[in-house]
């Protein structure tokens, strides 16, 4: 059992994350999916198919950690396993969201196969939560967009257990998942690698 308010606090971040996500052009179509932890045992996350700059309560549903449907008939997002296995592996994680940016999809396109995206000396890179130099350098692993659900959801668990200080991932052609303690670190860190995005795409441009 969850705790109403609870959920009815993490349902309206994930409403108001939907309003700005899609206001911005990166959660067009229906595309992306939000979640935000409830408590240790569930979640709130988007149903599927949703508009995402229209969500409403009805919108929102809550599932527990294995992904199973909690006092709810409606599906839950497509992609819930890759919500499910960062708040497994991450106790501290509170909101987890997944856009589908023009710039996050082109320049997952562009990098070669097998490789991450590295960043490394912009000053933005402070804006991830823990990270306090620019010097530091982030690693972006970009996976296969196999529409094996199950399957990516154990890859991106496995590289991330070995790899914990890194703030997202890249679906090639199709889109990021980063993640939080907040909703505001999250929105945070989604702004931030759409910044970094353009300044990659940018300097591929002008390298060309
Ligand atoms: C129209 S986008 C295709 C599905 C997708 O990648 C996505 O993010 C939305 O799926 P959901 O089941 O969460 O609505
Ligand atoms: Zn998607």
């Amino acid at each position: 059992m969850f705790d109403v308010t609870r959920y009815a606090i993490a349902a309206q971040s994930i409403i108001d994350a939907g309003r700005f996500l899609y206001g911005q052009g990166w959660s067009p179509a229906t595309s992306s999916n939000y979640s935000a932890r409830i408590d240790d045992e569930h979640i709130a996350v988007t149903v599927s198919g949703r508009h995402k700059g229209q969500l409403v309560a009805g919108d929102v549903m809550v599932v527990d950690l294995a992904g199973k449907a909690v006092q709810s008939n409606a599906r839950s997002s497509a992609e819930t396993q890759l919500h499910t296995v960062l708040y497994q592996t991450f106790p501290e994680v509170g909101a987890v969201l997944h856009t589908h940016s023009v710039k996050a999809t082109v320049l997952s396109r562009l990098l070669p196969a097998g490789e991450p995206l590295t960043l490394q000396g912009y000053e933005l890179q402070k804006a991830f939560s823990g990270i306090d130099t620019h010097e530091s350098e982030l690693t972006v692993p970009v996976f296969d967009n196999t529409q094996d659900i199950p399957a990516l959801a154990r890859q991106t668990g496995d590289w991330f257990r070995q790899h914990p200080g890194q703030p997202g991932y890249l679906i090639r052609g199709h889109g990021l998942y980063t993640w939080g303690r907040t909703m505001a670190d999250c929105l945070r860190h989604v702004e931030a690698f759409e910044f970094l995005f353009e300044c990659e795409l940018e300097t591929m441009r002008v390298r060309r």
